[in-house]
């Protein structure tokens, strides 16, 4: 039995998470920490959790998670969780930090996109991006993962068979994905207020997502071996959807040779034959079919000489808590399943 501790318990992501630990047989939550001065219970935060959970949370305090836990689950945004990190893992404690803090391997790459220094270096040469399809190997000795973002995921795991085997262009290639609300967070903000949002949907970020790098690097790691370790450059364009829930994200690419539809699905099954959370699919998936589960579902099509995947999962379980408690399995030697299916 593993005891665990919730950062940051009142966002989106901290409720997911203890949804998923709650039915974990290895997973105890012992500490849930929050700014709110008034030590509210975590059913009071999350009215879903009622009678399925008895705890009060508490102001964060370094020295009472390590007391408590072993592993503590960061779901704090990004900027918050690099100010916590060092003072956990010099205590000991293993880290899975849900925010983007970790995720960049330059600080000053980090710097340029979010727009402030990085203040724990040391923690990224520690640590492993936690997306257990491309880095199982690297995962369970860690104790800080960075778990990757929703966006990235999805884009990720749509580009990485084709690039691994260096099969399309580096440059150009264009994402174009979409997103529920609940992909900004719980924090009130004008974009994602009722009236704003509903029955509208809009680009953001457009050419300066933060997501842009992390998507490059990563991909440039899975394609180092090939394409004469070419850098990759992508053009993601991310969209606010009315819905609470999942993202879609449709990838466009330059193949630099012939290519078959049959082909390409045939090497992507073969890609994700071990990645029990990767659904190669024939029909053309939609979130609805991913909505409340750990799966990204994805399909290949070939159209006027250019390769389309079309990816999707849910933003919050794949694309947050659900991949982080798959990180906490690999940590932690249970099925990587575990509490998941
Ligand atoms: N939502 C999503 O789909 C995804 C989110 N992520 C990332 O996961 C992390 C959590 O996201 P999510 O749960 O959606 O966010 P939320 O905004 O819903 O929750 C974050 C929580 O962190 C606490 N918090 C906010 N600001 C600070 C601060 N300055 N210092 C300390 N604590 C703070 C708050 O809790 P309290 O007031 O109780 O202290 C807040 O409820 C973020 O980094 C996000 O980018 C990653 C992938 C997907
Ligand atoms: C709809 C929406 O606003 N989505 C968020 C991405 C959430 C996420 O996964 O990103 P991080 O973990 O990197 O914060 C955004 O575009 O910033």
């Amino acid at each position: 039995m593993t005891d665990v501790a919730i950062v940051g318990a009142s966002g989106y992501t901290a409720r997911e998470l203890v949804q998923l630990l709650l039915r974990h047989p290895g997973a105890r939550i012992r500490v849930a920490t929050s700014r709110q001065d008034d030590a509210p219970r975590l059913d009071a935060m999350h009215p879903s959790l009622a009678g399925r959970i008895d705890l009060a949370c508490r102001p964060f305090d370094a020295d009472l998670v390590a007391e408590s836990a072993r592993v503590a689950f960061l779901a704090l945004p990004h900027g918050a969780s690099m100010a916590v990190t060092p003072e956990l893992r010099s205590r000991g404690v293993r880290v899975i930090d849900l925010s983007a803090d970790y995720r960049l391997s330059d600080p000053k790459v980090y710097a340029d996109w979010y727009d402030h220094p990085h203040t724990d270096p040391s923690g990224l040469d520690e640590a492993v991006y936690g997306l257990p399809e491309l880095f199982r190997e690297a995962i369970p000795p860690s104790g800080l993962i960075a778990n990757p973002g929703c966006y990235t995921s999805t884009s990720i795991l749509a580009l990485a068979p084709l690039v691994s085997r260096d099969l399309i262009g580096r440059s150009g290639i264009i994402i174009d994905a979409k997103s529920g609300v609940s992909g900004a967070g719980r924090s009130p903000k004008l974009t994602t207020h009722y009236p704003e949002c509903n029955e509208s949907l809009s680009a953001y970020g457009v050419g300066r997502h933060r997501h842009t790098p992390e998507i490059e690097q990563v991909l440039g790691e899975v394609g180092r071996e090939t394409g004469g370790g070419a850098p990759v450059e992508v053009i993601f364009t991310p969209h606010l959807v009315p819905m609470d829930r999942g993202i879609l994200a449709t990838v466009y690419a330059e193949p630099k040779g012939p290519v078959t539809e049959h082909d390409l699905m045939e090497l992507y099954r073969e890609f994700y034959k071990a990645c029990p959370f990767v659904r190669v699919v024939g029909r053309l998936p939609s979130t609805k079919d991913s909505a409340y589960s750990n799966f990204c579902d994805l399909t290949v099509r070939v159209v006027r000489g250019r390769i389309l995947v079309i990816a999707c999962l849910d933003n919050l379980l794949k694309g947050a808590a659900g991949v982080a408690v798959q990180n906490f399995n690999l940590m932690t030697g249970h099925e990587e399943t575990t509490a998941l299916f």
